[in-house]
């Protein structure tokens, strides 16, 4: 995919790895929409990329996407807004075991509601001009943590349903390209959850465990991230991958 002049929404871009996919859209010559739950923190970040990437190329609509309501709202106001949507990212994600509920409705009940929305407007089959869907999940689909049983399940949800539903892209001639990114550690907001007992709740126990594995395996920068991100838009010969980044092997790909 030639990212210049695409527009692509990006869920969770208040900040962190969101905002590093959003700015590496906007380096390509993109225009973004970036949604959050986070407005204060949302509407800094545009105001920001205006500055650094001009005007009227950055919009920010303030979503939980946990409401599908405000989904489908964002989704009609990134068409209306810029005419196309050609780049779902599914990025907003959460860890906290004490609302291990919220965790599952924010980090994979949400992201299959926004795959499916974005479906809609990029199915070939169905008059759209195809695609690519993002969805990031973490090594944590790959690996247990006794430190975050429940988000290690998103995350392994996360790989399920993105192979599956790039499989029936395949099949069906969607023409729209789904894949998973799962980065190690990465030094955003996030990694902050692990010193906090009403996140980790009853697995607070295990907090040093995780230190211990980050201090192990090293803790990335969202821009290592987001090369990753790039490199899964623009090869246009993935479809159900699996892209792995970690401080010891940089970016690779899940073979199964
Ligand atoms: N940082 C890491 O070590 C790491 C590693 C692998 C995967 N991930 C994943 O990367 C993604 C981004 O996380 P991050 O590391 O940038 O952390 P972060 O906490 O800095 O960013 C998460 C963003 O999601 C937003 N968000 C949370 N709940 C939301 C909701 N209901 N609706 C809309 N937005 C919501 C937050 O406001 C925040 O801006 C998450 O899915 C996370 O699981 C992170
Ligand atoms: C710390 C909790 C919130 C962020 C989790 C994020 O998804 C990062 C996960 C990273 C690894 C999975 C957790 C433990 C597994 C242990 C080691 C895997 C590291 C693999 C590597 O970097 O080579």
């Amino acid at each position: 995919m030639i990212l210049k002049n695409c527009v692509g929404l990006i869920t969770g871009a208040s900040q962190g790895l969101g905002k590093a996919f959003a700015e590496s859209l906007l380096k390509k010559g993109a225009q973004v929409v970036i949604c959050d739950i986070n407005q204060a923190q949302g509407e800094i970040t545009r105001a920001e990329f205006d500055l650094r990437y001009g005007p009227g190329r950055t919009a920010f609509i303030t979503c939980d996407v946990t409401s599908l309501p405000q989904l489908k709202d964002v989704f009609s106001q990134t068409v209306q807004t810029f005419g196309r949507l050609d780049v779902l990212c599914n990025n907003a994600g959460i860890n906290n075991e004490n609302s291990w509920e919220r965790t599952i409705s924010v980090n994979l009940v949400a992201l299959i509601q926004a795959s499916y929305l974005a479906l809609d407007h990029m199915r070939r089959d169905r008059g759209g001009k195809g695609g690519s869907i993002i969805n990031v999940a973490s090594m944590s689909g790959f690996v247990p943590a006794a430190h975050a049983p429940v988000y290690t399940a998103s995350k392994h949800g996360v790989l399920g349903f993105t192979r599956s539903l790039a499989e029936a892209s395949s099949l069906g001639n969607y023409g729209v390209r789904i894949n998973a990114l799962c980065p190690s550690f990465v030094n955003t907001e996030i990694l902050e959850t692990v010193n906090h007992e009403e996140n980790l709740g009853i697995f607070y126990q295990f907090k040093d465990n995780v230190k211990n594995l980050m201090q192990a395996f090293g803790v990335l920068e969202p821009s290592d991230v987001a090369n990753g991100f790039v490199q899964l838009l623009e090869d246009d010969n993935l479809n159900g991958a699996v892209m792995k980044i970690t401080t010891s092997k940089g970016i690779h790909f899940e073979n199964y």
